[in-house]
């Protein structure tokens, strides 16, 4: 029983996803999931601005077996503030098949950002999600990046398409490689040359730092799931095509903040051969791109 109560309109997670019918390659990694709580043991953070259903590393390593994944990449997600306890039980449980994207304040000692390091967190998250956070100074974030670029590790950003413009110059002003969390969250309803798109196109083609996660079509989606999120696949194509060496895939389990409807993980993961039509850019998307960036820095070993 959670000392927490999620919030009225929360949906949970899918309890029964389907089987994929597309078989993932062996030792295909989920680039982008969460572990929630349980609340009962991680306290979510004061200051969060919702609160979920637990969600927890065993029904995420459960999930993993089920639709073939090898490896997972957690990110810590708003909830949790930058209280990354969570985080660093699920990959210290998980025999090195998970790494880690955390949260940081300025505040962090080089002795608890190495300790990070060694539990196996390889990034900090920028989150610009006005819904998710209250806005954090852009100094501070510079000095962060300065500090983590020491120990290799990269920068994931989340914003919504319409805030690129303004963001655009401090992103590219980052040290590091930059991920960019749902392909910058486009609309799709607008068109795939129109200016908004291509200016996140732009972004990827003259920063060679910049990777992009081609992830979620079900936030991104208007067709919605009775029409395969179909709607999202010519966005997420061009990226998988045109930047096929700086790409990532995840289920995004457990869905947060859904509101529409909550997808099936087994679903998403039929989406892939969609977005990543050829077996070798389905390898660098599901394999490559994620061992290089997470499993081959500092002190790796591959599990
Ligand atoms: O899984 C995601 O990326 C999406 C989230 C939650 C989130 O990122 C967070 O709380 O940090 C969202 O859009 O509500």
């Amino acid at each position: 029983m959670s000392n927490f109560t999620k919030d009225a309109d929360w949906l949970d997670w899918h309890p029964s996803p389907s089987k994929p019918v597309y078989k993932l390659p062996a030792g295909a990694v989920d680039a982008h999931c969460h572990v929630f709580g349980p609340g009962e043991q991680f306290p979510f953070a004061p200051e969060r601005k919702y609160t979920p259903c637990d969600a927890s590393k065993d029904q995420l390593w459960a999930l993993r077996d089920f639709l073939g994944f090898s490896r997972n990449v957690i990110v810590q997600a708003t909830c949790h503030g930058a209280d990354n306890r969570a985080l660093v039980d699920a990959l210290n449980a998980s025999q090195g098949l998970a790494r880690g994207v955390a949260t940081v304040k300025e505040s962090i000692t080089d002795a608890e950002l190495e300790a990070l390091h060694l539990a196996g967190v390889r990034g900090v998250r920028f989150n610009f999600v006005k819904r998710l956070v209250d806005a954090l100074p852009f100094d501070s974030l510079k000095r962060i990046a300065s500090r983590i670029k020491e120990l290799d590790w990269h920068i994931v950003i989340y914003f919504e398409g319409q805030e690129l413009p303004e963001l655009y110059d401090f992103f590219t002003s980052l040290p590091t490689t930059v991920v960019v969390d749902h392909m910058g969250r486009p609309d799709v309803s607008k068109p795939l040359d129109g200016p908004e798109f291509q200016l996140f196109m732009r972004l990827m083609r003259d920063n060679e730092n910049f990777w992009s996660k081609v992830s979620c079509p079900e936030r991104l989606s208007i067709d919605g799931p009775t029409k395969h999120y179909l709607d999202v696949v010519p966005f997420a194509h061009a990226v998988v095509e045109n930047f096929s060496d700086r790409v990532l895939w995840g289920t995004d389990w457990p869905h947060p903040n859904m509101k529409t409807h909550m997808p099936d993980d087994g679903q998403l993961v039929e989406m892939i051969p969609l977005f990543a039509p050829s077996i070798e850019l389905q390898r660098k998307l599901l394999i490559d791109n994620p061992m290089r960036l997470y499993w081959s820095k500092k002190g790796d070993t591959h599990a």
